[in-house]
């Protein structure tokens, strides 16, 4: 019968490399491997050590980080190997190094490294582990600066879409609009990959589609609406019918007929006077070319008196046919004015013509979107179904980067720790296991910090919960539910079972339950509530205790 660890290797042996190429054991510090060397001069470099990565300060202000890039991880550990090219290199530019570590390097892979960590998607606090990773301390080592390098910006930018999310509310659909915007082509794709898990919808990039299976978005640009310059230039005018039964031979005429409508309608009269035919043309065009699902840009010219009336010439023609138009998309200008008043004219069109749910026509709005105008929109009132979001959300405008750290809690069964003048710069030492306490509502009330041999709490237990550094504050904490947050996906030569990677939508359908899982005060973008970080009353005793052991006794004359 095959072992569990046999198991484990082969179910490992079909996990894919990272997504991007260019994540191999070299996409690293140099002072990795410099490191290795010296662990391996010093006949160190087999020592078992352990890991945490984790950040100290939640980003943009806020109290919540969702958890991004643990796949990419175990996608580059699993395919761990240096390739005889790149020992070369290393060689050229570690020229001093004995041969002895190259022959080192060449025989490593992860199958003694061991990862512990909280599902991608998961809703995380400071300090907390995101990641713990046992094993031989130089090959672990060499592990830091891309595990870092791929949790960092997934988690940052999942956290800014989770955000934008919880400002625009539940019932809108998020478009991520970034790639041009992004930084550099794995910033593209990325944001585009962690802002669905964060709670977007859909994105418009096609390689993040194809990559992923992400569903994709998008409309037409002003260019297209430009380039036209009159109705002539429209040589196939004819389009049939929705149902298939008919065609109407000139469907140019038909959508003139009904702006002519339009203009002479006595509800709208005021809105509509001439509108731009170029703009028109470059409608009809798109109309012909996607009947089932018209979208018009309608800021080219002029909103409210070109187009918004040639949309609806266009949307109404289409009706006739038996099509539905998907509805436009606002681009500059007011954007709550503007909606409201779009809204208001899809309204009086139906009335006007009894067109049923032509009122609730979608309105899509872009231009340099972020947190604050989504909450400032909220405020004003408006009618947009659609936020289209790309260079705030995908650079992370307001943060740059997350600040995850990798620091070693424990060498040879040996706790380690160290030591800031800056208290919370401080590492929290020993291999911990780590625990989310529910309270009676179902909301998490704390993050615990145990060290492995310790008994794990137990709901109902009256838990002393206590501040990693801060004597006084500490309390009791009678958990409903307890919930383990560090499992087992990369089980080394351990016999624990590997947990399965979970499929993009599952994670992104977890981070979506965490979110709602929070309680509202922690969420909120103004002055949130902290969210409790402790450690149990032994580990307390036992980090102070290594504290003043390590720290030396300053000496004053
Ligand atoms: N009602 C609103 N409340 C708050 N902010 C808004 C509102 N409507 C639009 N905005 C934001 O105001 C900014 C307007 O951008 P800007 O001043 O560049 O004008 P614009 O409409 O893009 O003009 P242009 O015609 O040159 O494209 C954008 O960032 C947009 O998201
Ligand atoms: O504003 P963002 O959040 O980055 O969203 C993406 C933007 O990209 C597109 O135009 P682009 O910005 O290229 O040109 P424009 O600003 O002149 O419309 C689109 O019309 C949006 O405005
Ligand atoms: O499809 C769109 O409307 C789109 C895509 C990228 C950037 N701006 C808009
Ligand atoms: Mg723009």
């Amino acid at each position: 019968m095959e072992s569990m660890a046999e198991a484990n290797e082969s179910a490992a042996a079909s996990i894919p490399a990272a997504t991007n190429p260019m994540v191999t054991p070299l996409l690293t510090d140099q002072y990795q491997y410099t490191m290795a060397y010296a662990y391996w001069k010093a006949g160190k470099h087999r020592e078992r050590a352990v890991f945490d990565l984790f950040f100290r300060k939640s980003p943009f202000g806020g109290e919540y980080t969702v958890f991004g890039g643990l796949e990419e991880c175990i996608r580059f550990v699993a395919n761990f190997k240096l390739e005889d090219e790149e020992i070369s290199f290393l060689q050229s530019v570690m020229p001093r190094c004995e041969d002895g570590f190259f022959e080192f390097l060449r025989q490593i892979d992860c199958s003694d490294v061991e990862v512990y960590a909280i599902p991608e998607g998961s809703v995380v606090f400071p300090k907390v582990p995101l990641m713990r990773v046992e094993g031989p301390v130089a090959v672990v080592q060499l592990l830091e600066t891309p595990f870092v390098n791929l949790v960092n910006f997934a988690s940052l930018v999942a956290t800014n879409a989770a955000r934008h999310r919880l400002v625009a509310g539940n019932s809108k659909t998020l478009l991520e609009f970034g790639l041009r915007r992004a930084q550099g082509p794995d910033g593209g794709v990325s944001a585009s990959k962690y802002c669905y898990i964060g709670g977007f919808d859909a994105t418009s990039n096609v390689a993040a589609g194809k990559l992923f299976g992400i569903p994709l978005r998008g409309t037409h640009s002003h260019a297209f609406v430009s380039s036209f310059t009159s109705l002539n230039e429209i040589v196939s005018r004819a389009l049939q019918c929705r149902d298939g039964t008919s065609t109407c031979k000139d469907f140019v005429n038909l959508v003139q007929t009904w702006l002519n409508k339009l203009q002479h309608a006595v509800s709208l009269r005021g809105l509509t006077g001439a509108t731009n035919e170029s703009e028109l043309a470059a409608f009809i065009s798109y109309a012909l070319a996607f009947p089932h699902n018209f979208l018009a840009l309608v800021d080219t010219y002029n909103v409210m008196r070109s187009g918004l009336p040639n949309f609806c010439a266009v949307a109404l023609a289409l009706n006739d046919l038996g099509y539905k138009a998907s509805g436009i998309r606002l681009d500059s200008g007011d954007l709550s004015y503007l909606s409201i008043e779009s809204r208001k004219f899809f309204n009086a069109i139906e009335k006007e013509f009894c067109i049923a749910g032509f009122g609730k026509t979608a309105i899509a709005a872009s231009n340099d979107l972020n947190e604050e105008t989504l909450d400032a929109l909220n405020k004003q009132g408006h009618e947009i179904d659609t936020y289209g979001i790309g260079t705030h959300l995908v650079t992370c405008y307001s943060q740059a980067a997350l600040g995850c750290v990798f620091k070693l809690v424990e060498i040879n069964n040996q706790p380690r720790m160290k030591l800031s003048e800056d208290i919370t710069k401080v590492s929290i030492p020993c291999k911990k296991r780590c625990f989310r306490l529910y309270g009676r509502e179902g909301f998490p009330l704390v993050d615990l910090m145990i060290g492995v041999n310790e008994p794990p709490p137990m709901a109902g237990d009256r838990i002393l919960c206590r501040h990693p550094f801060i004597e006084s504050k500490r309390a009791y904490v009678v958990p409903q539910h307890v919930e383990e947050l560090l499992k087992c996906y990369w089980p080394g030569k351990s016999h624990e079972t590997r947990e399965e990677l979970p499929s993009l939508q599952d994670i992104r359908n977890h981070c979506m339950q965490q979110l709602q899982k929070m309680r509202s005060d922690h969420m909120r973008r103004i002055n949130p509530t902290p969210y409790k970080i402790s450690v149990s009353g032994r580990l307390y005793d036992f980090i102070h205790f290594l504290w003043l052991n390590e720290a030396p006794v300053g000496e004053l004359q």
